[in-house]
Formats: structure tokens, C-alpha cells, sequence
């Protein structure tokens, strides 16, 4: 990603002040920059939100696998400067986990959920960052919540899908930029809504639009929605 946002930032004549890749400290980086943008591993994210902390510089966060634990750091983090994540910078996955919101919110649970996944072979995490807030839209859709719901244990379990469950299926293969589906099924008839990433240049393209409107604003957190109007 560090790449694809290099070449995008060039695109629109905008700087790059650096970057974890050429070996920069953090806190000088983030001392020198308007804005820090981290799609790095969530092991390094402690580092980056101190020293966003640190210089008052907003951030967005890309990365994905993040535990609770995280969550805690970015909201702490979130009390003194402007903090935006997203598991997806995409436009239009952004939209898409609007309309699986309101699809699940329409449709009862007799309508099951399910959420499909393609990524190249190099990363790390599964399910995708995406793909489990997809599965949290559409859990939200129905006031549910995803620890609630989501289901990881279909190998090790022989028992009928529970009624409400939202279940994953993770492929990892070449050089897939990000595939995600998801499926709502009932007696009948299904539905598939899919967003498929021809490049990692929309994530891109997207983290930098995201930073562009977080730059000026006051300490908190921010999403994707706030940057859409959604
Ligand atoms: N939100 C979104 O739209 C998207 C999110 N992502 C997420 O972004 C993250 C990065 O993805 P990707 O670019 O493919 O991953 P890569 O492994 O290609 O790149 C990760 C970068 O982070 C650096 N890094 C890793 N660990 C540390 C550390 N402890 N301290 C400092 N730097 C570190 C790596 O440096 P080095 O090589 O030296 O280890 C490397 O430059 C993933 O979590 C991925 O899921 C990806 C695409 C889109
Ligand atoms: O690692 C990736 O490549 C991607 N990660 C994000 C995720 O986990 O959802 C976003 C995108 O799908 C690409």
C-alpha cells in the first residue's frame, strides 16, 4: 500500500513526507507531516498513534486484524486529535456496507448472511478487514451485534446454521487485490452484492481523500461514511 499511495500522491501533486518503508522514525515523520496514514500491521500501530499523539498530527488507519485491544488505543488516541479508520478506503466498498446495513435491516432473518472473500496470497489476516465490517453492517441492520453473530467455527462444528448467524469463507490466491460478496439466502432466492478491487490504487486513492478531510478537523473519530456524507 505504501507504494500505491506514493504513486497516487503524485497523481494530484500532493508530498510525500516520508514513510516506515525508507526507514523513517514515527514521531519525526509525523512532527514534519499534515497528516499520518498507516497501512502497516497492527503490531505497529501502538508506535504510530503515540506519535500522532505526540506532534497533534490526525491519522487515518488502514490497517486491518486489529483486536479489541487496538480498538481501546485508537479511541484513547481519538480524545486529542482527529482519528479516521476504515477497514476499507474504497468508495465503493464504502457504499456497499451502507446498502448491506439497509438489506439486512429490510430483509428478516430469515434471510441468512453470508460473507465471501478473495485476496492475493500475501496477506496475513482472515477474515479481511472488510469483510468483518460488512458482516457488522449488516448485524447493526438488525440491532445485533457482530461478537453476537459471527461464526468461525464451521469446520470444527456439525450442526445446522443457527438462525441469524453471519458465516465467513476466506480464499487467498495470487495476486487478487480484494474480492468481497456478500450473499443473503433464503428458501428460494438469493442475493449477491459484490465489490471487486480491479487495483489497490482505490484504496489509495480513497485513504488520500480520507486524509484530505480529516486534516483540519477537531479531536475524535471519523469513518468513511463521515467523508462520503453517508
Ligand atoms: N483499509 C484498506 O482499504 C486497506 C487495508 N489494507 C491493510 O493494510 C495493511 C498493510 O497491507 P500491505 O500494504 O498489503 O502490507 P505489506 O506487508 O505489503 O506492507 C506493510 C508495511 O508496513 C511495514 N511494517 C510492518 N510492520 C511494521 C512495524 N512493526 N513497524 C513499522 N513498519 C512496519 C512494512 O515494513 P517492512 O516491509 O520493512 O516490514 C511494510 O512497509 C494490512 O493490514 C492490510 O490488510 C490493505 C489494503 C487496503
Ligand atoms: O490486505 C489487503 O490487500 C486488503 N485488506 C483490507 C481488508 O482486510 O479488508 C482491504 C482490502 O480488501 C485489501
Amino acid at each position: 500500500m505504501g507504494q500505491a499511495i506514493a504513486h497516487a500522491l503524485a497523481d494530484q501533486n500532493l508530498v510525500l513526507a516520508g514513510g516506515s518503508d525508507a526507514g523513517d522514525d514515527p514521531l519525526e515523520l509525523a512532527k514534519k507531516s499534515d497528516v499520518l496514514v498507516d497501512f502497516s500491521a497492527p503490531v505497529a500501530l501502538g508506535g504510530n498513534l503515540d506519535a500522532a499523539v505526540a506532534a497533534k498530527t490526525p491519522i487515518v488507519i488502514g490497517t486491518t486484524g486489529l483486536t479489541e485491544e487496538h480498538q481501546s488505543m485508537i479511541d484513547e488516541a481519538a480524545q486529542s486529535i482527529a482519528v479516521l479508520q476504515a477497514a476499507n478506503t474504497s468508495l465503493g466498498v464504502t457504499l456497499l456496507t451502507a446498502l448491506v446495513e439497509q438489506a439486512a435491516a429490510r430483509l428478516d432473518e430469515d434471510w441468512d448472511v453470508e460473507i465471501l472473500e478473495l485476496h492475493h496470497r500475501h496477506k496475513v489476516d482472515a477474515p479481511s478487514g472488510t469483510a468483518l465490517a460488512l458482516a457488522a453492517a449488516a448485524a447493526r441492520g438488525r440491532a445485533r451485534s457482530l461478537p453476537e453473530v459471527s461464526r468461525f467455527d464451521r469446520f470444527e462444528n456439525d450442526s445446522p446454521r443457527d438462525r441469524g448467524s453471519i458465516g465467513f469463507a476466506s480464499l487467498r490466491g495470487g495476486s487478487a487485490a480484494g474480492d468481497h460478496t456478500v450473499l443473503l439466502a433464503t428458501e428460494g432466492e438469493r442475493i449477491e452484492i459484490t465489490h471487486r478491487a480491479e487495483s489497490r490504487d482505490i484504496f489509495a486513492r480513497g485513504a488520500i481523500k480520507a486524509a484530505l478531510w480529516l486534516v483540519r478537523l477537531s479531536p475524535g473519530r471519523y469513518t468513511m461514511n463521515d467523508v462520503l456524507g453517508l
